[in-house]
């Protein structure tokens, strides 16, 4: 696929600095995403990989602020560059007019579960034209044209028959298509897909990949794309952030990424994790489980896990670039950053 020309404002449309979600617990304080600082280009997809419970979706929905209490924001910025203006949307009022404006109108957000956000009792169509009206035309007539627009757009097969459709009636693929369709309606600045074709077969799943890489060159849209298989990251993403424990441990290039990873984690799970058509190869788990973030000591969060823990990692490693463009939380690579 050709790359997307670069649209007039270089420069990234989502900035995330030092967030911190907790949740407050019986047990103490659950440190879900603890200190997480990336960023997204414009027009560009992040794909953000790492074990279950290492934080990813919470980090993504906090972004929208979906966290329901027990959780909450415990610190940090969400910085969206809108045009000429930046709203931080961490500091948004939740019912306020900035913050529904932010969802859907700038940044949407695909489950892997479609009944996530499409309604049971209302049509496809209707549930696509109140997106468009509320956000783009208030013309009743004008929006469920947008909405058939948008099916077609997103490889409905019959887009009519789809708008009349209840979201039961759809096939799985076809009820994802909707769901996409539904995010895109609003011409969102970044879209957040959240392991969006999981559950999907194989063939499925490329063409949504496919029709989600159309679409972004089309729109111009950024992406943050949560995955766990390796081949989704190598088909679409320009850059990929490691969690592990709330935090990223290495930031890059997916070339950088997949040539070179550098933190002792990012190699475990490119030894675990499948890449796409290759479902049935030996894979090597990471040795222990992802603990539960609550009390946790003050060192490497991988340390009991790593193979190659030595005395400074008792310490709590910073995020530091180590080749351009290419950061990692870990000491064996520090001191390099160190002795250069
Ligand atoms: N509503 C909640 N209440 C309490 N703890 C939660 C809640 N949601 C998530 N957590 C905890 O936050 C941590 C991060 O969870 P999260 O779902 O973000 O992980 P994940 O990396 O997205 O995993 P997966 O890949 O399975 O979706 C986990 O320890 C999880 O148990």
């Amino acid at each position: 696929m050709a790359p997307q020309a670069q649209p007039h404002q270089p420069g990234p449309v989502l900035e995330v600095r030092g967030l911190k979600t907790h949740f407050k617990l019986d047990d103490g304080l659950l440190r879900a995403v603890d200190g997480v600082t990336f960023s997204v280009a414009r027009g560009q997809t992040l794909a953000v990989i790492g074990e279950s419970g290492c934080g990813k979706s919470v980090m993504a929905r906090s972004i929208l602020r979906l966290v329901k209490k027990p959780g909450f924001i415990a610190g940090g910025e969400i910085l969206l560059h809108l045009g000429d203006s930046t709203v931080d949307v961490a500091q948004l009022r939740p019912n306020s007019v900035g913050l529904r404006d932010v969802r859907g109108q700038h940044v949407s957000m695909v489950f892997q579960e479609p009944m996530t956000s499409l309604s049971p009792v209302h049509t496809v169509g209707d549930q696509i034209a109140e997106v468009v009206r509320v956000h783009r035309t208030r013309d009743r007539r004008a929006a469920l044209e947008v909405a058939r627009d948008t099916l077609a757009k997103v490889g409905m097969p019959d887009p009519a028959r789809a708008l009349r459709a209840y979201p039961h009636e759809l096939s799985g693929g076809l009820r994802q298509r909707a769901m996409i369709a539904m995010a895109l309606a609003a011409r969102p600045a970044l879209l957040i897909a959240d392991e969006p074709t999981t559950a999907l077969d194989v063939t499925v799943q490329w063409q949504i990949l496919r029709l989600l890489q159309g679409l972004q060159a089309e729109l111009g849209m950024a992406m943050l794309y949560i995955t766990h298989d390796l081949g989704v990251v190598a088909q679409i993403a320009d850059a990929v952030a490691v969690m592990y424990l709330g935090r990223v441990v290495e930031y890059g290039s997916v070339y950088d990424v997949f040539e070179n990873p550098l933190h002792p984690y990012t190699r475990g799970l490119m030894k675990s994790m499948p890449a796409l058509g290759h479902r049935g190869e030996h894979l090597e788990a990471i040795r222990g489980n992802v603990p539960v973030p609550i009390n946790l000591p003050r060192e490497c969060p991988f340390r009991s896990r790593c193979d190659f823990a030595f005395e400074p990692c008792g310490e709590l490693p910073a995020l530091l670039e180590v080749e351009q463009g290419h950061a990692t939380r870990c000491f064996l690579h520090h001191r390099e950053v160190e002795h250069a």
